[in-house]
Parts: structure tokens; sequence; C-alpha cells
């Protein structure tokens, strides 16, 4: 897991690892900007290509600027340095990097009144604010932006988009640098994971810059990003002796006659996520296509579904995927409410606790799933992600129940404070059905004993890398192909 930090600690991290390596922060700006140039020299080999690197007069600009001296002594000629300073000073570090610029022979050109900038580069370099950032860009500077963004150039930013605050994005329109790419240092930032930072980047990369982890690490902070060798110690291989009592048995309600392939898809997910056995509570219209598709799933008699004491044999009780939300849908949602157990619940389940506004009768260690309207319609309305995942995060300790945020970057949200960021999932996943999948998935990590958290920060990554698995070969994946990728996906994580 990665600690994800402000700013403020990011800076601090700066200083801690200079004192501690005994170190100048002039050193750390220059290997920040070595790694900076290896990472550009793997994108844009072709060293004719003509690259104009816009630096601001802070530390991005100093970066900026030694970045211009590396890329000409790697040997790329047609570089442009122009230098926005319509306020402010100029930071220590950015001034020894322009003595050294004009050193290396390059004369930057100052842009201190707003006016048209050459527009003619393929590449530009966006170095005029990272994360020192603090209010939204001026006039002059939002017009500066406005300008390298018509240029139609392929944008590198460092550090951080000119525009977007580190932590949260700043309210209304994005009006700085939109990036192709932002190689970052050391962490990705917290408004990376935050969907309004699209407009200002297409992808990120991270740099290790040689920043003291262990210092990063003791940092508190309310995003953790998930990584693979979470997985690793997380998951539990199939154990010795054991059989299909040993890994639980996993209770499905879900479906109605119209939405029948949204309870297929969540049990086809239980399955192969090792549940020892998976049972759909589904409307009996259903029960052939069930029987045809996946004859290892068992079916509920609709009769069973009016008595709680008949639900006790289950180790883990989901509802939601294709439900319904109408008044026999309800009577099974607030069956299981009232046994008092922990519930998942996803999707129409959702809908219906929260126009019956139930949701102050789900028992402690329940497992919400909502994506953004589901998660806007039960917590009420937010005006932006940073809003929202504030609320979560309020809403999972206040409740004691975990809610998975879905989004390109889900988040786990257990009680606690702290979000646990998924960094798997590709846009060849956002396909109807592919929530069903999800939450089979997690209907069969808690059958089989994990713990709320450990089941949502499993499932979540196994899903997500399924999908980019296959995401690598297609266009477009489909929940079902999802779903039948688990096994394998578990497998390379227990054995990476
Ligand atoms: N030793 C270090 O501190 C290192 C810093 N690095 C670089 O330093 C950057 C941070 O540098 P700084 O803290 O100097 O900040 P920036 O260079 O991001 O911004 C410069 C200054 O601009 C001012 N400002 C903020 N918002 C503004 C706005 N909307 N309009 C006009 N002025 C505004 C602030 O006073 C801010 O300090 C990082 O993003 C990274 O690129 C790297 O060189 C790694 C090492
Ligand atoms: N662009 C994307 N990148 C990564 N994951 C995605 C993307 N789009 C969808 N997903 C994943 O697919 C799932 C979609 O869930 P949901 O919206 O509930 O789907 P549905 O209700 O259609 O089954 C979530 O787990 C989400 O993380």
């Amino acid at each position: 897991m990665q600690t994800i930090l402000t700013a403020q600690q990011m800076r601090l991290a700066d200083e801690h690892t200079i004192s501690q390596r005994s170190i100048s922060s002039l050193t750390l700006m220059e290997e920040a900007s070595r790694a900076f140039v290896n990472a550009f020299l793997a994108c844009e080999a072709d060293k004719k290509v003509s690259i104009h690197v816009f630096a601001g007069q802070g530390n991005n600009g100093g970066d900026g600027l030694a970045i211009a001296r590396l890329l000409q002594a790697e040997g790329y000629p047609g570089l442009q340095v122009s230098i926005a300073a319509f306020t402010g000073r100029q930071s220590a570090d950015f001034s020894v990097n322009l003595a050294r610029l004009k050193e290396a022979g390059i004369e930057p050109v100052w842009i201190t009144v707003p006016g048209r900038v050459p527009d003619s580069s393929a590449v530009v370099i966006d170095a005029l604010f990272g994360s020192g950032l603090n209010r939204p860009l001026d006039e002059n500077y939002n017009r500066l932006a406005a300008q390298i963004n018509h240029m139609g150039a392929r944008v590198y930013a460092v550090d951080v988009p000119s525009g977007l605050a580190s932590e949260r994005p700043f309210p209304g329109e994005y009006n700085g640098v939109r990036a192709l790419r932002t190689f970052t240092f050391q962490r990705p930032k917290r408004s990376f994971f935050l969907p309004e930072s699209a407009a200002a980047q297409q992808a990120f990369e991270v740099l290790d810059i040689g920043l003291d982890e262990r210092f990063i690490e003791s940092q508190h902070s309310d995003m953790v990003l998930l990584e693979p060798e979470d997985m690793r110690s997380l998951l539990r291989p199939r154990k010795p002796f054991s059989h299909k009592g040993t890994y639980g048995h996993a209770l499905l309600v879900a479906g109605s006659p119209a939405t029948m392939g949204a309870a297929l898809l969540a049990a086809k997910g239980c399955l192969n996520a090792g549940a020892g056995l998976t049972t759909l509570a589904i409307p009996a219209s259903g029960l052939t296509a069930l029987n045809t598709a996946l004859p290892e799933v068992m079916a509920l008699p609709e009769a069973e579904m009016a008595n709680a004491a008949g639900l006790a044999r289950f180790s883990v009780l989901a509802a939601g995927p294709g439900l319904g939300t109408d008044e026999s849908a309800a009577a099974k949602v607030n069956l299981l409410l009232t046994t008092g157990r922990p519930l998942l619940l996803d999707a129409d389940a959702l809908n219906i606790l929260a126009d019956r506004q139930w949701l102050d009768r789900l028992p402690c260690g329940s497992v919400l799933t909502p994506h953004m309207k589901e998660f806007d319609r039960l917590f009420g309305p937010a005006t932006d992600w940073n809003e929202r995942l504030e609320n979560a995060l309020g809403q999972a300790t206040a409740r004691k129940i975990t809610i998975v945020l879905k989004n390109q970057y889900t988040f786990v949200v257990p009680p606690g404070g702290r979000a646990f960021v998924n960094p798997t999932g590709d846009p060849a996943m956002a396909q109807g059905g592919m929530g069903d999948v999800l939450t089979g998935i997690l209907a069969a990590l808690l059958a089989q004993g994990y713990a709320a958290d450990d089941a949502c920060k499993i499932g979540c990554y196994i899903h997500g890398a399924a999908g980019m698995r296959l995401a690598s070969q297609q266009f477009v994946v489909s929940a079902s192909a999802v779903a039948a990728e688990i096994p394998a996906v578990l497998k390379h994580c227990l054995l990476n």
C-alpha cells in the first residue's frame, strides 16, 4: 500500500530527505529533473522533435529549466524555453537553474504580459505550477494555458498539470493546461484519483526520485493506494483437505423477469471467486436460464424468502443485482434487514434503502457498493467528487459499514477515515453488468471468511485486473468475460 500525501506532507518529505541524505534541495531538483528526462526519452525518442518548455518561477519552474538543460545535453536541438512571470517571486532553486540554463547557452523568453506565444512546437513541457498551486489560475495564466492547449502539441506535465490542485480540484470548470501525460514525483497526487482530474491529464506515471519512503509511510493520510503486493499478503491459498463447506455458502437475492441476467452475472462472479456454494434467490421465471447457464448454482425456492430463520445456513447474505424496486423486491430486502446480520447490498437493494429510508436499519459490518448516482441517492447530493469521498469517509465510520464507491478508481472506504484506492480497471469495462459481477465476487470473498475491508480490497482489485487483462487484447470487455477471468487472476495474484 502507498500512502498518498498532501502537498504540505510532500514538502516535508522533500525536507526530510534533504537532511537525511545530506544533499541540497538543488540536488534533489536535479535528480527529479533527471527522472523526468528519462521517462520523457521513452515517450519522445525522436531527437528532432521541436520542444517548448513553459516554466513558472517556483520550484516546478526550476524543474522545467533543469529539464530543458538536460534535454539539450541529451541531444534535442530544437528547444525553446519560455518563463511566465506575470506575478510572483523566483524561488532560490529556480534562480540557480536559470543561471545554469544560460550557461548552457539557452536564452529563455520572458512572458510578462499576455500575448501570443509561438505555437509551432510538437511537444510542450508544462512546468508552470506544480504542487505549490494554492488558488485557481488567474486570467493571465489561464490565457497562457488556453494558448498551450490550442497548440495541439503533445503536452507532458511536470509533477502536476498547471491549474490542477494536487489535493482536491478547485470548484468550477478546469481552466489549466491539459496534459497528455504527467510525470509525477514519488507519489500520485490525491486529486489524480478524482474524476475531475480527467480534464487536466489523460494519464500519469509516477517517478521514484529517492524520497524517504519510511518517512512518507509514517504520515497520516485519508487516502491509500492498493498495490499488487497487497493481494499477495491478503489472499489465502486453498487449504489441504478442504471441501466445499470450508469456503462458505453465499446467498444472492437478485433478478427480476426483465433483468435475470444481472442475477446470473453475480452468481458467475461468486462461483469464480471461490465460494464453496452459491445459491440464487430469483423469481421462478429465471430457473430454466439458471440451470442452463450455471448448473453449479442452486436456487432458493421463493417460499423460503419469507422466513428469516431459513437464511441462517448462509454464510453471507447479498442482494441487489437486477432485483427491481417493487413491493416484492422491497419485501426481500426487508427480510434480510430483519436478520440483523451484516449484508452486502448493491444496485436496486441500495435504491430500496434510499427510497424507503431504511438506511438507519442497516446492520454494522454491512458492505454497500454504490456507483455515484446510487451513493448520492443514499447519502445526499455532492457538488464534486472530493465532497462525495469525504461524505463516504464520514458515513462509513459513523455507521460502521464499508462503502465501495465505484468509479474508474474505486474507493474502498471502511470505518476509520481512510479510503483505499483500487488502481486496477480499464475503460473497456464501462458496460452494464460489470457491477453485478463485482457483487458476486465480494459475496464469495465474504463467504470465505475474509473481513469486510479485505474482501472489498481484494474483490475490487481482481475485478479490475481481470478487465485489464482482457482489455489488453480487446476494445471492450463483457461482464461475463470478466467473471470467467477471475480464477486465473486469483491464481496469478497468489503466485506473483
Ligand atoms: N526540493 C523540492 O522541494 C522539490 C520540489 N520539486 C518541484 O517543486 C514543485 C513545488 O514547487 P513550489 O512549492 O515552489 O510551487 P510551484 O512551483 O508549484 O508554484 C510556485 C508558487 O506559485 C504561487 N502560486 C500558487 N498558486 C498560484 C496561482 N494561481 N497564480 C500565481 N501564483 C500562484 C505559490 O506561492 C507557489 O509557491 C513540485 O511540484 C515539484 O515540481 C521537485 O524539484 C522535487 C524537489
Ligand atoms: N472506466 C472504467 N475504468 C475502470 N473500471 C471501470 C470503468 N467503468 C466501469 N468500471 C468498473 O465496473 C463496475 C461498474 O459498476 P456499476 O456501475 O455498478 O455497473 P452495472 O450496474 O452496470 O453492473 C465498477 O466496479 C467499476 O469500477
